[in-house]
């Protein structure tokens, strides 16, 4: 068995003296894709962060390919795409212009950059503003700027939000090719289907607290071919539903 890729070992963060998660261990493999699936709040946007380095827990230890951010930021930093939930557009800079200078930034050739855009669909509006995108195109921007530099971890907060139908679709089988090309996917997502579709593994997570989870396979044999509703709930104690 190869290493896994990600290890949180007993990750905390406390901000203000109040504790937003706490005791997070997560083991995440070479080439598999993990859903952190929760309610509002639950803290999905904080252990993604933390695992991309953008926050620091302030307990218990994160390994990106047995590094820590803390000790080597540069190297630590050449494994992770991160797309955010959310994110200000410039004014006035086009999907191209944007894609390019992040490129610049990764030291990413600008044919990666037409790449991208096509990937996401974005070739012909390349030249159009990205503050006046929908939300779903924003989106396909934001994926397209996390995979410009083929990390081998993409971390992915609510990717699917505001996908219409088709880009959903089409957003499962660019997964599953990023992971048959050998790259490691952990995403936050409220749309436990969505979850179900592309997952092998889940973590549900409730109160800033694991509470569960497992791989599909055993989920499935322990609760039918649709099986993350039932067992959510079951990890909650019937006490909430999503
Ligand atoms: N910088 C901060 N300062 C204070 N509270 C914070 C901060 N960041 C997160 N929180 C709080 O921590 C909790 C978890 O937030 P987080 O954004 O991680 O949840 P989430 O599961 O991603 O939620 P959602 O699905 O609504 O995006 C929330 O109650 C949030 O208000």
């Amino acid at each position: 068995m190869a290493d896994p890729l990600v290890r949180v070992m007993d990750a905390g963060k406390v901000i203000k003296k109040q504790t937003i998660v706490e005791h997070i261990n997560l083991s995440i493999d070479p080439s598999s894709i993990v859903g952190l699936c929760g309610g509002n709040g639950a803290g999905k946007s904080t252990i993604l962060r933390m695992i991309a380095g953008i926050i620091q827990p302030t307990s218990g230890e994160i390994y990106v390919n047995h590094l820590q951010w803390k000790k080597d930021r540069k190297r630590f930093a050449e494994h992770i795409g991160y797309m955010p939930d959310d994110y200000h557009f410039p004014q006035g800079l086009t999907a191209h212009e944007l894609l390019s200078f992040w490129a610049a930034l990764r030291r990413v050739p600008e044919v990666r950059v037409r790449e991208v855009l096509r990937i996401v669909g974005l070739e012909e509006k390349r030249n159009i503003a990205v503050s006046t995108f929908s939300k779903g195109m924003r989106q396909r921007v934001l994926f397209a700027q996390a995979i410009l530099a083929k990390p081998p971890l993409l971390i992915m907060d609510e990717p699917t939000n505001g996908l219409d139908p088709y880009w959903m679709n089409e957003f499962v089988k660019l997964l599953r090719n990023i992971k048959h090309e050998g790259h490691t996917v952990i995403f936050s997502t409220h749309q436990l289907e969505i979850a179900e579709e592309i997952a092998d593994s889940v973590v549900f997570l409730n109160a800033g607290r694991s509470c569960g989870g497992g791989t599909l396979e055993q989920l499935r044999q322990n609760y039918g071919q649709y099986p993350l509703h039932a067992a959510f709930q079951q990890s909650l104690g019937f006490k909430a539903i999503l």
